[in-house]
């Protein structure tokens, strides 16, 4: 029996997170899903709450026919005790997968087998794409699940990322304007 973890901010989740979730279900039997920076949110890199985005990755992976657990997990400000800390708040797991170099090293050093699912079509499928394509009103919905679309619709959470980063780019000096 193998259970995974699969570690991501998901601000938002989106295809290429589905693509290694999809891959990551054909190799465990059973998926964590730990969503990292959980206390972040209202911010223009992490737009989106734990909650929220439990709700967006549920949702997408509905079809998935094994057990699924999706855990917030905060971040803490002492990488040498990560680990522990996030032992401490999801099931027990064999294997992780990560293509975040700081999360390899630390379960690697932690003698937890780390496995770094290839990126899939990553000029696109980012956050980071994804939330400057949503300000500049660009498409981003042929990006992530539809059932992700339907979660940011019912928030409203494009306008929400248009607030922060225009917010982001008003300069204190000059009254605001
Ligand atoms: N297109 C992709 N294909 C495969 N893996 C991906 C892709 N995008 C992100 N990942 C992986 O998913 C995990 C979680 O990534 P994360 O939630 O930070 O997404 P991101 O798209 O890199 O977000 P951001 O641009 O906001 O930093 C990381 O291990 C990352 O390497
Ligand atoms: N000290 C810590 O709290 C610590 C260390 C390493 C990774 N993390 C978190 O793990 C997550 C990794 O996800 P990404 O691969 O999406 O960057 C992030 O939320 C990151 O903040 C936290």
């Amino acid at each position: 029996m193998i259970r995974a973890l699969y570690i991501g901010r998901f601000q938002p989740y989106h295809n290429g997170h589905q693509y290694v979730i999809d891959h990551i279900a054909k190799e465990a039997d059973e998926l964590i899903i730990g969503i990292g920076t959980a206390q972040l949110s209202h911010e223009p890199a992490d737009p989106f709450t734990a909650g929220e985005r439990i709700l967006m990755i549920t949702r997408a992976l509905q079809k998935i026919q094994k057990p699924v657990y999706v855990i917030p997990l905060e971040d803490i400000n002492r990488n040498a005790l990560w680990v522990s800390h996030v032992r401490a708040m999801t099931p027990p797991f064999d294997r992780v997968y990560s293509g975040n170099p700081l999360v390899i090293r630390l379960f690697f050093e932690a003698g937890i087998r780390v496995l770094t699912p290839a990126m899939y079509e990553r000029g696109t499928l980012s956050g980071t794409t994804i939330r400057e394509r949503m300000v500049c009103g660009d498409n981003w919905e042929d990006l992530v699940p539809v059932p992700v679309c339907q979660v940011i619709r019912e928030i409203d959470g494009v306008s929400r990322i248009l607030v922060l980063a225009r917010d982001d780019m008003t300069c204190p000096l000059d009254g605001g304007k």
